[in-house]
């Protein structure tokens, strides 16, 4: 299996605040990766890293072994790498197709052929009865799903999704967690941010702890749910995974 995301030493400090400190981790070709830690660890600072909305301090994130550190989030998303947005912020006015389109235009000038791979994508994703149907009417998890297809019409290699499960209801949760597994089977490498156990128990092959912006541990979930410095750090009495539910509710 190939790397596909290799990142080294990341670090980014806000004034004082040491946000992620020193942060190594590797990523392999169509592998799940879940980034789990408890409020402000450093987890969606460390895709804004990734991504390119934040320069690191030091460090380095190589992208099928391009160095893409200092890149625009454009140029970055041009490379394969598309992400989704803790607070999804849809064009609230324009079309579910529209919105897609947007994504669409970074690898289609054409018109015509960017409806195709946005309306590609919004089958993909399950939303295609809303197809014209304004953004800002659509449902929690369709917003969701609407967010997972703008990046999946970028054609991404890697698709890092944070907290795409929050807010969701259990029900809801398990049609996103289909949808993750969807993804992945279709050849994604997946790097997701969750605080819904239960879903990264099911997608998750290999988690990243981070407390206080540093990687505290990382191994297969059977093995972080047992870490007693996860458990003190994060999860709490939380040790039996399917049965206990959410970390979070
Ligand atoms: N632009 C910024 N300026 C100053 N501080 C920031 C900025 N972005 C994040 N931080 C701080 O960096 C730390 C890490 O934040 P981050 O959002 O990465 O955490 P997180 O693990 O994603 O948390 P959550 O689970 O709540 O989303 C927090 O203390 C946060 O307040």
């Amino acid at each position: 299996m190939a790397e596909a995301l290799v990142i080294k030493g990341l670090s980014k400090r806000f004034g004082g605040l040491r946000a992620v400190q020193d942060v190594s981790f590797t990523v392999q070709e169509n592998e799940t990766v879940a980034l789990i830690g408890p409020n402000g660890a450093g987890k969606t600072t460390s895709f804004h890293l990734i991504t390119g909305f934040h320069r690191p301090d030091s460090g380095s994130v190589l992208a099928f072994g391009h160095e893409i550190v200092g890149l625009k989030p454009h140029d970055v998303c041009a490379l394969g790498l598309a992400r989704t947005f803790q607070v999804a912020k849809p064009f609230g006015a324009m079309t579910v197709l529209a919105n897609v389109m947007t994504g669409a235009f970074l690898r289609d000038r054409h018109i015509a052929a960017a409806r195709n791979k946005a309306l590609e994508a919004i089958e993909f994703v399950g939303l295609s009865v809303k197809e014209q149907t304004p953004a800002k009417d659509l449902t929690t998890i369709d917003q969701r799903r609407l967010e997972m297809a703008r990046a999946l019409a970028t054609q991404p290699k890697i698709l890092l999704l944070d907290e795409v499960m929050a807010g969701l209801n259990p029900a809801e949760i398990d049609q996103a967690v289909a949808l993750v597994k969807k993804l992945s089977a279709s050849g994604l490498t997946i790097v997701i941010v969750e605080h819904v156990m239960r879903a990264i128990m099911a997608v998750a092959r290999h988690i990243v702890v981070l407390d206080h912006g540093q990687k505290i541990a990382e191994g297969a979930p059977k093995e972080i749910v047992e870490n007693p410095e996860v458990i003190r750090a994060y999860l709490g009495s939380y040790v039996h995974p399917p049965a206990q539910g959410d970390a979070h509710a």
